[in-house]
């Protein structure tokens, strides 16, 4: 598995921007998920915990990455406690999301200098990620704030990096929304990966709905960049 310095996984999450969100219990399906991902343009990739087993997916999923997209950077998401979390590192996740606020989690990403990725719903739950040590909150869930928030949450804290998650979708309005109202990076699930395309096995679709979504990214990005 590949270590990556958690400056470097902050810099490539802002760079991609769009962060796959993922979860399947067949490997093969995972396998066939990070490869699109990865021609569409995508360079990290959050597998969420979301089984009993799933770590044991993750394990595997993260050694293929590293032996055939050694640039890949593997992290994994809905990550609860701390044991959680050190488990996951061990097995080669370069950074954690969770769904809340917990910090002894913080305190076990901090001591492996493991990027961490709180799940916040208020500027306190903001500040206090901050005080222990995020670089970057995920502002959660995403579809029940609206991009004014975080718009709103900048202003008096213009420091803060935002990660939003949940009801984003790769279409030219949802990327421009969010991107507009501050975000550096976002997290898609159930859009990128529709539960038809997965079951049918069509990597050519998530690969085309990746490159699309980067795209309309670049071109926002080439507009807006001072
Ligand atoms: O548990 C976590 O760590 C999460 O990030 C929760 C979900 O995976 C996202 O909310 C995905 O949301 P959709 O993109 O709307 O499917």
């Amino acid at each position: 598995m590949a270590r990556f310095r958690r400056i470097d996984v902050f810099l490539k999450m802002e760079a991609t921007g769009i962060i796959p969100v993922f979860y399947h219990p067949d490997i093969e399906v995972c396998k066939g998920v990070l490869q699109a991902c990865y021609q569409g343009g995508i360079r990290i990739f959050e597998f969420t915990n979301r089984d009993d087993f799933a770590h044991e997916v993750f394990a595997e999923l993260s050694k293929y990455a590293t032996k055939n997209f050694p640039e890949m950077i593997m992290g994994v998401g809905t990550i609860m406690d701390a044991s959680t979390a050190a488990l996951y590192i061990q097995l080669g996740a370069n950074f954690v999301v969770s769904p809340i606020l917990h910090p002894e989690t913080a305190y076990t990403c901090n001591r492996r200098k493991i990027l961490w990725i709180p799940g916040c719903a208020t500027l306190s739950e903001i500040s206090k990620a901050e005080e222990l040590g995020a670089e970057v909150v995920k502002v959660f869930p995403g579809e029940v704030f609206k991009p004014s928030f975080v718009k709103a949450l900048k202003a008096p804290m213009p420091w803060t990096n935002v990660m939003v998650t949940g009801g984003v979708s790769p279409t030219q309005e949802s990327i421009e929304e969010w991107f507009g109202a501050g975000v550096s990076c976002v997290g898609m699930g159930s859009q990128l990966f529709p539960k038809e395309v997965l079951q049918r096995k069509d990597f050519q679709f998530i690969e085309d709905k990746v490159k699309t979504a980067i795209g309309i990214l670049q071109a926002w990005r080439v507009q807006h960049t001072k």
